[in-house]
């Protein structure tokens, strides 16, 4: 068996961190050749000297040199480099085989753009590049040639679910509608008014996933579930009439496939994301994962309710956005994410988050881009749009 050389962007975080947990298990299969992400140096040092990747990167200048120098200090041969072009370079290079693109946000699209292009098989967590530039980025991993297997547990679960080589059509493959189960988050039973005083610790308590801090807001608002939505849409080709969200609070069936003739296939498990990246990086094949078995019989029960648009706006504004097309969700992704920081710096309350993103979806310009640069001038221009409205 040839040994597979990964490159992991965002590796300092949480997937980031579940994906070296899969490697350490198989390292007669997997070897690391980078570890990426912004500023991290304790972390990365720690990574580095467990991995010995070829190369480590940081978007930020003076903690790549901090680690640079710690590294040298320690004997280290890994070479690190800086910048967001550091980034593409370790995600392109012809040593590479995969590429886990765990970077949160769309801080994320350009180095995964570039890896789809050069022909990588993409492990895909980061599924505000699919929000943000949806065609842009299916054509780059058509261009490219790229593998893209799904790493979102329940695009993974979809994945799993779906006819082997399925390529989009629904009908020949008789398929019904693709159903995303969504936990409803830490306050799935929250009236509107309990939801005015909560704090970004309380939205950051996911109950059955440990998570980065950004995507547990986003479960928190279901706005995780709208994006998710719109990267079904993408990953499958599947227009939103026939993409459903039902709420399933114990996170054990992670997604489900519903065909004419009655049956409903699904996958289930222990809510673990070495589950789905193991998946991902040994398809076809399987490899043991370090995850804790489902054991039925002491799950007390499995339960489905329909999620409330009312308290949870985000969902029905991704659901919009997909409708829309244009530039709609990438807008309502830029709006989001600014709002998302705003709300965990403890600037903005958690009901302001739906409505600054519906106020950018107003006044933003929704037209498509048809190249990178234009899309992500357009993503600069309403962050700093709603940058202005926060600052009041
Ligand atoms: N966590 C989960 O269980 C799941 C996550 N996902 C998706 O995976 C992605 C990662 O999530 P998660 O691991 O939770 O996030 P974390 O916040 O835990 O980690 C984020 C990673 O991205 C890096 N990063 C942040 N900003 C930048 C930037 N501007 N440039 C380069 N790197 C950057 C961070 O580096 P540093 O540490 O240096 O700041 C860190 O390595 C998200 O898109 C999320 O939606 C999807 C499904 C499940
Ligand atoms: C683990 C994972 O894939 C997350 O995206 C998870 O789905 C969050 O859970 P909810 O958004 O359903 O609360
Ligand atoms: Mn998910």
């Amino acid at each position: 068996m040839t040994i597979q050389k990964i490159t992991v962007l965002g590796s300092t975080g949480s997937i980031g961190g579940s994906t070296l947990d899969v490697v350490a298990m198989h390292p007669e299969r997997y070897q690391v050749y980078a570890l990426a992400a912004n500023s991290q140096v304790d972390k990365l040092f720690e990574q580095c000297q467990r991995f010995q990747p070829a190369f480590a990167a940081l978007v930020d200048a003076a903690a790549a040199a901090q680690l640079r120098n710690r590294l040298a200090a320690a004997g280290s041969h890994t070479e690190v480099l800086h910048g967001v072009a550091a980034l593409e370079a370790v995600a392109t290079a012809a040593d590479v085989d995969m590429v886990m693109a765990a970077i949160v946000g769309a801080a994320g699209l350009r180095p995964t753009i570039a890896a789809a292009l050069a022909g990588k098989r993409i492990l895909l967590a980061n599924k505000e590049s699919l929000v943000v530039a949806g065609e842009l980025f299916m054509q780059a991993v058509r261009r490219g040639g790229a593998e893209l297997l799904p790493v979102d547990s329940e695009h993974n679960a979809l994945f799993q679910s779906l006819p082997a080589g399925f390529a989009g059509d629904l009908a020949a493959a008789g398929i019904e509608e693709l159903i995303l189960t969504a936990s409803g988050g830490p306050f799935r039973q929250h009236t509107l008014e309990q939801l005015q005083q909560v704090t970004a610790d309380d939205a950051c308590r996911h109950p059955n996933w440990v998570m980065g801090r950004k995507i547990s807001v986003d479960s928190a608002s279901l706005m995780n579930k709208g994006l998710e939505v719109i990267e079904a849409h993408w990953l499958f080709a599947t227009p939103a009439e026939r993409i459903k969200v039902v709420v399933h609070p114990q996170s054990v069936i992670h997604s489900m496939v519903r065909y004419h003739d009655g049956s409903v296939i699904a996958q289930l498990g222990t809510p673990d994301m070495r589950t789905p990246i193991a998946y991902a990086m040994a398809w076809p094949q399987r490899i043991t994962a370090p995850v804790a078995p489902l054991d039925f019989t002491t799950l007390s029960a499995l339960t489905f309710e329909q999620p409330d648009l009312q308290r949870f706006p985000c969902l029905r504004l991704a659901f919009d956005c997909l409708r829309t097309g244009g530039d709609a969700s990438a807008v309502l992704n830029a709006a989001n994410e600014v709002a998302v920081a705003a709300f965990l710096a403890g600037r903005i309350a958690f009901l302001q988050i739906p409505q600054l993103i519906e106020r950018a979806l107003e006044q933003g310009d929704l037209t498509l881009s048809t190249d990178l640069d234009s899309l992500l001038e357009k993503d600069a221009m309403v962050r700093d749009t709603v940058q202005g409205w926060i600052a009041g």
